[in-house]
């Protein structure tokens, strides 16, 4: 069932308590469920998604960062990109991020995955291993406009029966045609491919977005549906924030402290009331690359050194807790388009009201995309000169370095207009952040220092994209139709390599995919916060599934990586319990 209050819940003994109803939390709090002997409790800090009307309107999904549905956090100040401080979101209601995120469905490359499973040692975080997860996780289902998709993917390394919707994209835009002309007329790099999640994805390709019906499909609606939800043995407590995991009594070994013990705060006072829950066999970690580190570090699991420095006795010495914090540059560049009828129409709030009334009544319509339907995935050249000081961040050749989502309107550049651009991104990125605490009250929030653009390698791998994504309209399949470079770029500007890098140090963000922050690593080793089981080294009764144990970010958005995570976790954890 579902409880809007931790008060409401029925005294059960609980074999699993899962913290965090987010993307991995949703995952496992139904896979989990479907032994029925076995009691299982989510525990979800923001409200149900049930009936918030912009979580499932594909288009409104911007409207979602800030507020409500969002942590509201917000970066120490970036060196990189000129001490300014960035907003941080992350979802803050059942189905967590999923419910708040653009929706883009990319899995990665083979070769980011076959690098997990070597870092590991386990051959289980394979892309050939991983394969049948990902068909698990999916249905692909027509898009919203019902248009004919062959030559646009291909349905073999996809998944038909799965709980999470895919679709292409349910709404087309006026220069779908001239880009499938162009990436084929420039071939190259660019050259068109079937499918970007096939392993690999270097090439211009249709989109896939999590998308079905015309409406989003999130952890939350694919994983945690009515019939999931009224199983008596899965007990979902929303509005419900968990501050500590606690050592139980140990078990065996009486040096190995067992952590099956969650803290929850009945409100957000820092001394207020707090209830303790204990579970028969495990207590597992979804709260996200943020949250999980924030929890573990309130409880005593992270540096001893830092942890006494914030008044926190220190339980488990892992000074990797918090660190590799790792994201996505992002920026977007533009061109005014000689059009009226560009993306950017449908700020109007008169078509938007329009559009609105047909989603709602059809689930058709300009509201079922996000606005962006192909992208473009590319490698550095061989003979580039970052070469000669730096090593290729990539997992291997078929991983790109860079990611250029073609885009219909200003997006987020906050230009009116009407216009083509592309966002920018950089897949590989050598900058390493780290998340500490503040202070030693768990409802602060902590220092969440992502470090973009630390590494050179960064700023020159954005440097590129802007270059490519010119390289691209300026191709004569786009005469008549793109004028002239919109915002802070001029054709000079582009051609220098300071001015440019410095545009993007005053404009650039991050791609919302923090991950890395508890990361897996083999045993024995003297880095890292899982085992390749994900269970939290040198404890006992503690795993972490979320994004954060991800060791390497790997070249994709990162939900289609978290889905695949704690889809193999589940099984991981009914096998060995
Ligand atoms: C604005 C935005 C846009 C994005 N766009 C895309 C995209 O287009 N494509 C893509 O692939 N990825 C995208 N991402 C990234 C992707 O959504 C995330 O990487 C992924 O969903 C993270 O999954 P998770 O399980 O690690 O964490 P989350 O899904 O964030 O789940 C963590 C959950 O734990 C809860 N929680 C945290 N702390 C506590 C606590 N103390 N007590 C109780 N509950 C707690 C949170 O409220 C949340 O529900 C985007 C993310 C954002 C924020």
């Amino acid at each position: 069932a579902l409880y809007q209050d931790i008060s409401h819940l029925p005294r059960v003994q609980f074999d699993y308590i899962i913290v965090g109803g987010g993307t991995a939390g949703s995952v496992l709090g139904r896979r989990l469920s479907e032994n029925s002997r076995h009691q299982v409790l989510l525990l979800e800090s923001g409200p149900s998604n049930d009936g918030v009307v912009a979580s499932q309107v594909p288009y409104f999904h911007p409207s979602l960062s800030g507020g409500t549905y969002d942590w509201n956090y917000t970066t120490t100040p970036q060196a990189g990109f000129n001490d300014r401080v960035l907003d941080y979101p992350r979802g803050h209601i059942l189905g967590g991020s999923t419910t708040i995120n653009a929706m883009f469905w990319t899995r990665g490359t083979a070769d980011d995955y076959d690098r997990w499973a070597e870092v590991t040692g386990d051959s289980g975080w394979s892309w050939k291993r991983l394969f049948p997860y990902m068909l698990k996780i999916e249905r692909l289902v027509s898009p919203a406009d019902g248009h004919n998709t062959k030559g646009q993917v291909d349905p073999s390394v996809h998944g038909t029966s799965g709980n999470l919707k895919i679709s292409l994209p349910g709404w087309p835009l006026e220069i779908g045609k001239r880009v499938e002309d162009t990436a084929r007329e420039l071939g190259g790099d660019f050259k068109p491919i079937l499918d970007m999640n096939s392993g690999k994805p270097l090439g211009t390709s249709w989109l896939q977005c999590t998308i079905g019906d015309g409406e989003r499909s999130s952890a939350a609606t694919a994983y945690l549906g009515r019939s999931v939800l009224n199983r008596p043995n899965l007990h979902v407590v929303v509005n419900t924030r968990v501050t500590r995991v606690l050592p139980s009594s140990a078990r065996g070994n009486n040096y190995v402290l067992s952590f099956r013990t969650v803290e929850i705060a009945t409100s957000l006072e820092p001394n207020g009331t707090r209830v303790e829950l204990t579970a028969r066999k495990e207590v597992i970690l979804s709260a996200g690359a943020v949250g999980t580190p924030h929890i573990l570090l309130h409880s005593g699991i992270g540096d001893r050194t830092a942890l006494n420095a914030q008044g926190i006795r220190p339980l488990v010495h892992l000074p990797s807790v918090g660190q590799n914090l790792t994201d996505h540059p992002l920026t977007m560049i533009v061109w005014n388009a000689n059009s009226t009828t560009t993306g950017d129409a449908l700020r109007d709030p008169t078509k938007q009201a329009q559009a609105f009334e047909q989603w709602n009544s059809t689930r058709r319509g300009p509201l079922t995309s996000i606005g962006i339907n192909q992208v473009a995935w590319l490698r550095l050249p061989n003979d580039s000169p970052i070469w000669e000081t730096h090593e290729d961040p990539a997992a291997g050749k078929n991983t790109p370095h860079i990611e250029l989502a073609i885009d219909n309107s200003a997006g987020f550049t906050g230009l009116t207009g009407f216009f083509v651009g592309m966002g920018l991104a950089v897949p590989t990125p050598l900058s390493r952040g780290s998340l500490t605490l503040r202070t030693s009250n768990p409802f602060d929030q902590p220092n969440i220092d992502p470090n973009l653009f630390s590494s050179p390698f960064d700023a020159f791998a954005m440097l590129q994209a802007v270059r490519k994504a010119r390289e691209f309209f300026n191709h004569s399949t786009w005469d008549g139709y793109v004028l002239n470079l919109a915002g802070p770029y001029t054709n000079e500007i582009i051609d220098d390599d300071e001015k440019t890098i410095a545009i993007l140090r005053d404009t650039a963000s991050h791609a919302w995919h923090p991950v890395g922050t508890a990361a897996m690593s083999r045993r024995n080793v003297g880095w890292g916060v899982v085992d390749p089981d994900l269970r939290v080294k040198g404890v006992t009764g503690l795993r972490i599934v979320d994004a954060s144990v991800m060791p390497f970010i790997p070249a994709a958005h990162t939900q289609a990586p978290v889905y695949i995570i704690a889809e193999r976790a589940a099984d991981l954890i009914k096998e060995s319990t």
